[in-house]
């Protein structure tokens, strides 16, 4: 299908207006971290393609956005499928503020009415969000990935605080995947961000790419990151990162399992729960209105 206009609407007029050759939207975001919602329940593929999600995620000469999320319909007993684009046109396994974003999209496309929690199929599995009576979302996230292999790092076992030379300086890092790859160091603001973002994200231990996060821990339950995120950049926040980031900082003893994490956008609350090991994250998702 090729994008002849798009329209932004209310997620009220969505449902009446949809001519042929339009791709109709609603943009939320989640702190800051912005999305154009296409519902795509009516086919399993989506309705652009990676190259006409990135014109449209351009801030210049597109709509502009961190990325371009589908609600297609369910698989494997899930109520929906979602899949996400990259402002570059990459595509991530998962996006925390995205599916955030994506709860209350279906919310309003469904005319759902108050609290109800959904069972979506993502690239990184199955991830339940839920919307809670003050209107965020709180989601059940599933189980961090620490092995190597699996956080898209060529190492053979998991990475805890372990040197990482990028551009000539040792940082020490730890990986996380929360079904994307994350990469987090500690003590730093991450300074130039633009500078030195790119330098992890396309280093070569990291062959499909890496987020990167830069902590600074305030107390034991209360943290500050910056992300360069993999295929977007600088973004405000980063949900899978501000889980990734919790894990890290347990793991490397330096914080509590139920942490408060500021991002530039605002600040997200992570538990990591003990007894079954699944990461819960809450934090607002809105429609961009102005
Ligand atoms: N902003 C997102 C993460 C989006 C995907 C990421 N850029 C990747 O390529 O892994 C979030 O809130 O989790």
């Amino acid at each position: 299908m090729s994008v002849e206009a798009v329209e932004k609407a209310s997620p009220a007029s969505f449902l009446d207006r949809r001519e042929a050759g339009f791709l109709h939207f609603v943009k939320y975001h989640g702190l800051g971290n912005d999305f154009i919602l296409v519902d795509n329940r009516d086919s399993s593929e989506p309705k652009i393609s990676p190259e006409q999600a990135a014109k449209l995620c351009d801030r210049n000469f597109g709509i502009g956005a961190d990325g371009v999320i589908f609600a297609l319909p369910g698989i494997n007993g899930t109520d929906y499928t979602m899949r996400i684009y990259n402002s570059d046109g990459s595509e991530p396994e998962m996006c925390g503020n995205g599916v955030r974003c994506f709860a209350r999209f279906i919310a309003e496309l469904e005319n759902l009415q108050g609290r109800h929690s959904f069972k979506v199929h993502t690239g990184a599995g199955l991830i339940i969000p839920e919307i809670q009576e003050d209107g965020k979302v709180k989601v059940d996230m599933g189980e961090p990935i620490l092995k190597a292999s699996d956080t898209a790092c060529k190492q053979d076992q998991s990475v805890v605080k372990s040197g990482l030379n990028v551009d000539g300086v040792t940082w020490n890092v730890t990986c996380v995947s929360m079904g994307n790859p994350h990469c987090i160091t500690f003590g730093t603001e991450g300074g130039q961000l633009a500078e030195i973002g790119p330098k992890f994200e396309n280093h070569e231990v990291f062959p499909a790419r890496t987020n990167t996060e830069f902590v600074q821990v305030f107390t034991h339950s209360h943290l500050k990151m910056r992300v360069w995120e993999r295929g977007a950049g600088a973004t405000l926040a980063c949900g899978t990162g501000a889980c990734a980031v919790v894990v890290a900082t347990v793991l490397e003893g330096r914080a509590e399992r139920n942490c408060t994490v500021d991002l530039p956008g605002g600040p997200l609350q992570i538990e990591w729960r003990e007894e079954n090991n699944h990461i819960y994250m809450t934090g607002p998702a809105e429609v961009n209105d102005s």
